[in-house]
């Protein structure tokens, strides 16, 4: 791991971005067009993420659609910070929306084709891209809430665990935990923490050594998620959740979150 890390330190974000040239306003699939209402601003679009930024309210909707499954790969993690520091860099974004554009998935985690077969240098890229969007999304300084309208396992669960707040949708076919255990392989121990961080230290070690993927009743009963609603509803409540954090007076919602603020 230490010579993967080692590895990756060579390769610069922009670097990649430059190779990828992500941003072209007219790429991504043609069924995934952006939701534009009369009062909003803009949307970008890379071939991987959308991107709706509402000006009137300053909350933007971050949709994956990396079909079939919004796995994690390289370009994707690429384009995903580049969005994500672009929103942060934006003074007008205060919170963030992260959901999917494809039905019954939120992400299954990490692109297992990204590890498999590979050279050491492009592990070391693919590994430090992942540590990248983890440090982007836990650190944030917007406030970010997943909105998770399908199964997540694995890294996809990670990502959801990075937010400041999951809302599922409550169809018991959907599935999230962090099941690396079960796939024959050990959570990263910032994968560890943020769990633990969440669900706290006996969830997190039951979770852990068993490789649990839970519905999302039980996502609910262990802290994984924060609320439940109907399918239809994931997005709109998500967004009138935004809402409410974002009127917490003197932006205390964004000040007070632990991972970032010493204070
Ligand atoms: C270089 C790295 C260096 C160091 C690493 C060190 C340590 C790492 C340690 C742990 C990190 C782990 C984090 C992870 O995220 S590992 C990935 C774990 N994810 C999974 O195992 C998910 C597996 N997938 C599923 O469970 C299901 O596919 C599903 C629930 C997401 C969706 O089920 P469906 O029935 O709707 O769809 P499928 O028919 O199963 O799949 C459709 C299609 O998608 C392909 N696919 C699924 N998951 C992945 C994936 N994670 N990566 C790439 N591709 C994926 C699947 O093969 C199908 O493809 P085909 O249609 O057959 O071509």
């Amino acid at each position: 791991m230490a010579t993967l890390l080692k590895h990756s330190a060579k390769y610069a974000l922009s670097g990649r971005l430059a190779r990828l040239g992500v941003h072209s306003r007219h790429g991504g699939l043609q069924c995934l067009q952006p939701r534009l209402l009369p009062h909003q601003r803009s949307a970008s679009t890379s071939s991987k993420i959308l991107v709706e930024m509402d000006d009137s309210t300053g909350i933007a909707v971050l949709t994956m659609k990396n079909p079939p499954v919004n796995s994690l790969s390289l370009d994707f993690l690429t384009e995903f910070s580049i969005s994500l520091e672009k929103l942060e860099l934006d003074r007008g974004c205060r919170g963030v929306i992260l959901t999917s554009a494809l039905p019954k998935i939120f992400s299954a985690g990490l692109d297992i084709m990204e590890m498999y077969g590979k050279s050491p240098e492009h592990c070391g890229e693919f590994w430090k891209a992942v540590q990248e969007m983890w440090l982007r999304l836990y650190g944030s300084s917007m406030i970010t809430i997943a909105a998770i309208n399908g199964s997540s396992p694995a890294g996809g669960c990670l990502m959801a665990l990075a937010c400041d707040y999951r809302i599922m949708a409550e169809n018991p076919k959907y599935s999230i935990g962090l099941n690396e255990t079960q796939l024959g392989i050990v959570a990263p121990f910032w994968f560890k923490d943020t769990l633990v961080n969440t669900v706290g230290n006996r969830a997190a070690e039951l979770s852990l050594q068993l490789g649990l993927l839970y519905s999302a009743p039980d996502a609910l009963r262990t802290g994984l998620v924060d609320l439940l609603v109907p399918e239809d509803k994931v997005l709109s409540t998500a967004s009138q959740t935004m809402t409410q954090w974002l009127a917490i007076p003197g932006e205390n919602a964004i000040g007070s979150n632990p991972r970032v603020s010493s204070s």
